[in-house]
């Protein structure tokens, strides 16, 4: 299991001449685990966070980072705040500089980088998010979703293990918020500790691997989402609703259907649950293939063909690059979130696909294609596209 980096004891504050925000929370993050902290309106979440990089320091109790008590000093919340990056719900507060390289640059330089470091991290950072060539725009000028994938950047660039977002997708539309929920994702599975705050059960759910539900500046429950959100008594102490896809399942175990111990947490888990159990109705054609292509090293003109020769084949795109990708090889995109899942599905009806994905992800299609397989019984080949396979 892998070591604890964030954890609170019995922490409690009261904003001054305010009511009592934490009322004694205390919880331990393990290092790359994507938390949810769930909560209505006024339950304390933003006041929780900002405790996690040192901007609040509790009245009582302790916050320790990396097992150590944190100090409040200058030095030490420098570089508390190196390894805990926040980013707020408003970019607009958070962007200071009047163009996006000034801004991404600030917490490098302030580390005292060398220039050609600073230079570097805001390119890596930059391009992590999707907006290398933003570097001589001034951000006033950017869309709100671009706004936030600048304070990311601006967070990335000093490298930290821990990120904290306060409300992530909040003013972002429908796929802009995919799209960040997907960064969120590849930072994840890039080794980052992912921890946000959020009023939207329907997005932690499936998202996070542990759940902690908050009102009243204190924890309802904390534990794996199926089982937070599972319990009607404590979303409603948390003035939440259940998840959908939970309350469907409830549904239909009450109808006879079989629900295993894991609830589904996804349109393929529900799928499966349902066809487990009706077979006979349903007809299985043999599976469809899913075709993984590298976009960090295939070679330029490789994919437009392919898909060319292939016509029918649903192509999918997972993180920033893989997007940027397709929109300059001109290769139309038809999921562009829940890639993988929406691929399986595919696959059981026969259809074949093909996922665009940067070096990182590439092992997490295989990964979760297998354990789908292994779960269900399917099976579904999954090839990795070559420079030489064009045409094929
Ligand atoms: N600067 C402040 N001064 C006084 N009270 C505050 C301040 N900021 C927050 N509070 C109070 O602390 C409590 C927790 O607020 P907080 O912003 O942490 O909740 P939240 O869960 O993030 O809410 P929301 O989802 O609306 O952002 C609320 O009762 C709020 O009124």
């Amino acid at each position: 299991m892998s070591s604890i980096v964030l954890e609170a004891r019995d922490i409690r504050y009261r904003y001054p001449r305010g009511q009592e925000a934490i009322r004694g929370i205390s919880f331990h993050f393990r290092r790359g685990e994507k938390i949810a902290l769930v909560g209505p309106n006024g339950a304390g979440k933003s006041t929780l966070l900002q405790m996690f990089n040192g901007m609040i320091r509790p009245d009582s109790g302790m916050m320790l980072f990396d097992n150590r008590p944190m100090e409040y000093d200058r030095a030490s919340l420098r570089e508390l705040r190196r390894k805990v990056g926040f980013v707020l719900q408003n970019p607009d507060r958070q962007i200071i500089a009047p163009t996006v390289y000034q801004d991404v640059a600030f917490g490098p330089t302030n580390l005292g980088y060398s220039e050609a470091e600073v230079r570097e991290s805001v390119t890596t950072a930059l391009r992590h998010v999707g907006l290398a060539g933003f570097e001589r725009r001034p951000p006033h000028q950017l869309s709100g979703g671009e706004k936030k994938r600048v304070a990311i950047a601006g967070v990335l660039a000093m490298d930290p293990d821990v990120l904290v977002f306060d409300e992530p997708t909040s003013g972002l539309d429908p796929s802009g918020s995919e799209d960040l929920m997907e960064l969120l994702d590849e930072l994840n599975h890039e080794g980052k500790t992912i921890v946000i705050s959020t009023h939207d059960v329907e997005l932690a759910y499936p998202w996070a691997d542990r759940v902690i539900l908050l009102a009243d500046g204190q924890i309802i429950k904390e534990d794996i989402p199926d089982v937070a959100f599972g319990n009607t008594k404590f979303v409603r102490m948390a003035h939440l609703s259940v998840p959908t896809l939970l309350e469907l399942s409830a549904e239909l175990e009450k109808r006879g259907f079989f629900i295993p111990g894991r609830k589904p947490r996804s349109v393929l888990d529900m799928v499966h649950i349902i066809e487990s159990q009706a077979r006979g109705s349903c007809c299985h054609p043999a599976p469809g293939t899913i075709t993984v292509c590298n976009v960090d090293t295939i070679a330029p003109g490789t994919t437009p063909l392919w898909v060319q020769a292939h016509p029918g084949i649903a192509v999918g795109a997972m993180g920033t690059r893989a997007k940027q990708c397709a929109a300059m090889e001109q290769v139309a995109l038809e999921f562009t979130y829940g890639v993988i899942d929406k691929c399986i599905l595919r696959a059981l009806r026969g259809k074949d696909s093909l996922i665009l994905t940067n070096g990182s992800m590439v092992g997490r299609v295989t990964e979760r294609v297998e354990a789908y397989c292994k779960e269900s019984g399917n099976v579904i080949s999954v090839a990795l596209l070559e420079t030489t396979d064009r045409l094929s």
